[in-house]
């Protein structure tokens, strides 16, 4: 069985700050497809951004959706253009822009004069085309396009970047067409036959890491430092330079946050790095796991709520943390023990999801004691299915919690500008729930989307690009952190609560919607509180097993007495005529009006014994209603409290709730059991009948004339 390894490669090492060396010599060509989005007047393309001046924020339906161009047939002229041939390992295609989306002429000036103190990481490795680390981009969302801006809070959308992965050599020299435009100057890419797509940022093939750096993380580096917390993620196909690139965003973050240090006023960082492998979580820096390759990665961590930052994961170890150097042997450390393995497309693919959190302990004006929470995160390659066995059941789990992010920032968009709030499914994967705290507006959002250029991989580059021009729309309600006092922690809580209330009317709606009556919708609607409690899916489904059971009981048995019962009142006095027409002796006679007499006093019994079991029924009915009654109670007692109070009751009610579902189906068992016994007991009287009866019409016969 092949089993995937642990990286043994140094981050270090494979950071991006040597691509210069890699950087084609093919000219650009960017004027044939801006012009020809420039010359396009069509109707519905989405504002360009004026380079010069702050993107315009806009969430118009215009910008949902890719936009098909109107007789835009240039999938010929497409699949001619042809990648051309360099002497690099990662040549421009000649139908492409190759230009430096970094140049100058894209940005502005400084807008924000927080100089730097002189670092490594801004003077070294910088091209003379490269922007100061320290510069913010016009355009970014985080720092300009904010809806509404206050201390506290400000609302941004996600900002969201693509970075093309350069061709192969390999791929180079097969000549291989590319259907994509890319047109870093209007940060669009566009497909002939799928219309175009707009983000914050394209990179070209040739910009570095450090240009990445300057566009995707810096901006989210100063946020956090303002007090914000940040998030910055890479999405993308497996091999589309996910891994490459955050190497290079961790690397420069780290570097920018110690160079803040003092202005800044950290006192020290925290940092944990974790794993999610095939939905399990892995602790990567683990005390049993420093210093070796093999690691025991069977650490017990739990994802749970937490008041101060969302949700927290038990267990986790927390690294102090107070020099460049040793952060970045942390993370080498990480990244060393996290799974990869070859597929398809990269020989060292990451199969699992690598998240790196910091905590950042800083101090206000007032010296009081502000955490900003960083994290960066490496998403494991969607890939197709793939012939190993392994390598299709880790692809089984990563697609899964992929689909899971799509369906959250597919519910987030849907969200935004709505009055109805749409329940969004943060629990169906371990990712989406680590992630909620940052999707959820605990967070300024960065997403870094990979992709191919290839034409065998056109639908893989398609989902990301569809993936990202979602993501763009999702606007955040970010707050910033403040100093730990009790008005701070009350604000905090008052916005948790809001949160909590928000998410359970959504749910409750969703379950009203859902509801069709009886026991089984009101259990659905305690959902929230019991997701994952097997015990309670079990309540449920027997719950409903009962009630079908105890309703066909009735159906079937009880409408079936009615009719036997009827018809035994009639063959008996059929049979009472019978014998007074008969010419009996005086002997016989007597004889069989005292079996008569016994029979009526049997059947008179069975119906007053059946009479009983109807009325116990629908005192079963009736303690089923009642208990019906209590659940509600209960679960309005529940809404109640979720409410006003905070969630620990929520988890009270919940117990409450499945011990009254306990309760229920107890006594239901009960009921049952009883019922059960009743009716045997009459199939027992209506056999003896049906012999009585039979022995009378004997009697009957042989007595006739
Ligand atoms: N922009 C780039 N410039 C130069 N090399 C790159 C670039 N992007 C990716 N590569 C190279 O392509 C290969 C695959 O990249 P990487 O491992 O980062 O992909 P990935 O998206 O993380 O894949 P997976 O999801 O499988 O882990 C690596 O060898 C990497 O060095």
């Amino acid at each position: 069985m092949q089993t995937p390894t642990r990286n043994t490669s140094h981050y270090r090492n494979a950071s991006g700050n040597n691509v210069a060396a890699l950087r084609p010599s093919s000219t650009h060509n960017q004027r044939s497809v801006s012009e020809r989005l420039t010359l396009q007047k069509d109707a519905h393309k989405p504002p360009v951004p004026n380079n010069n001046n702050a993107y315009p924020y806009t969430t118009s339906n215009s910008t949902l959706n890719p936009l098909p161009r109107a007789g835009s047939r240039t999938a010929s002229r497409a699949a001619s253009r042809v990648l051309s041939r360099g002497n690099s390992a990662f040549p421009t295609p000649s139908g492409l822009n190759s230009i430096s989306s970094c140049t100058p002429q894209r940005r502005t000036s400084l807008s924000r004069s927080t100089s730097r103190s002189s670092s490594s990481i801004g003077t070294s490795s910088v091209s003379s085309s490269r922007i100061p680390s320290n510069t913010i981009y016009s355009d970014s969302p985080l720092s300009l396009s904010t809806l509404e801006n206050n201390s506290q809070r400000k609302s941004s959308r996600i900002r969201v970047t693509v970075r093309p992965c350069p061709l192969t050599a390999e791929q180079n020299g097969r000549n291989m067409p590319t259907p994509w435009n890319i047109d870093c100057a209007s940060s669009q890419i566009e497909h002939p036959d799928l219309g175009f797509f707009q983000y914050d940022h394209v990179f070209a093939t040739q910009d570095d890491n450090q240009c990445v750096f300057d566009v995707v993380g810096s901006p989210v580096i100063q946020q956090c430092l303002d007090g914000y917390n940040g998030t910055i993620f890479a999405y993308g196909m497996t091999g589309s330079g996910k891994t490459y690139s955050m190497r290079g965003v961790v690397r420069n973050s780290v570097s920018l946050l110690f160079d803040n240090c003092t202005k800044k006023k950290i006192n020290y960082m925290t940092c944990s790095i974790l794993e999610i492998y095939n939905e399990k979580l892995n602790d990567l820096l683990a005390e049993d796991n420093k210093n070796t390759r093999f690691p025991n990665l069977s650490s017990d961590l739990r994802i749970v709520d937490d008041d101060k930052f969302g949700i927290s994961v038990r267990g986790l170890r927390e690294v102090r943390v107070t020099s460049t150097d040793q952060l970045l042997a942390l993370i080498d450390q990480g990244e060393l023990l996290r799974c990869t393995d070859s597929t398809d497309y990269n020989y060292r693919s990451s199969r699992s999801h690598f998240i790196i959190m910091l905590k950042l302990f800083m101090e206000d004006n007032e010296g009081t004691e502000i955490v900003s929470s960083l994290n960066f995160c490496d998403l494991a390659g969607s890939e197709r299915a793939t012939s190993h066995t392994d390598r299709r059941k880790e692809g089984g789990y990563i697609n899964k919690s992929l689909l899971a992010l799509g369906t959250v920032i597919t519910k987030l968009s849907e969200n935004v500008g709505s009055s109805a709030n749409v329940h969004v499914p943060y629990r169906d994967s371990k990712l989406t729930r680590i992630l909620q705290p940052s999707l959820s507006g605990g967070s300024m959002v960065s997403i870094l989307c990979t992709i191919q250029l290839g034409l065998n991989v056109i639908g893989e580059t398609t989902n990301t690009l569809r993936f990202g021009f979602r993501a763009r729309n999702v606007v955040l309600n970010v707050k910033q952190n403040t100093a730990d006092n009790d008005l701070g922690k009350l604000m905090q809580e008052n916005e948790n609560l809001k949160l909590e209330i928000a998410e359970l009317r959504s749910l409750l709606q969703i379950s009203n919607n859902n509801s069709a009556g009886g026991i089984a919708s009101m259990n659905n609607k305690t959902s929230m509180c019991v997701e994952n409690d097997d015990l309670y899916y079990e309540l449920v489904a027997e719950n409903n097993i009962l009630n079908e059971q105890v309703e066909h009981l009735k159906r079937l048995q009880l409408e079936d007495n009615i009719r036997r019962s009827q018809h035994c009142n009639e063959e008996l006095g059929k049979l009472n005529d019978l014998l007074d027409g008969l010419d009996l002796d005086p002997g016989t006679r007597k004889k069989s009006k005292e079996i008569f007499g016994i029979m009526e006093i049997e059947l008179r019994e069975y119906n007053s014994r059946f009479n009983e079991t109807e009325s116990y029924v629908a005192h079963l009915e009736n303690r089923i209603r009642v208990s019906e009654i209590e659940l509600a109670r209960y679960r309005q007692l529940q809404q109640q409290e979720q409410l006003d109070s905070s969630s620990t009751v929520l988890n009270t009610v919940a117990t409450l709730n499945i011990s009254a579902l306990k309760r229920a189906d107890h006594a239901k068992d009960e009921l049952l059991e009883e019922l059960q016994e009743e009716i045997a007991e009459l199939k027992q009287t209506m056999r003896r009948k049906d012999a009585m009866i039979r022995a009378l019409q004997k009697v009957g016969v042989a007595d006739g004339p």
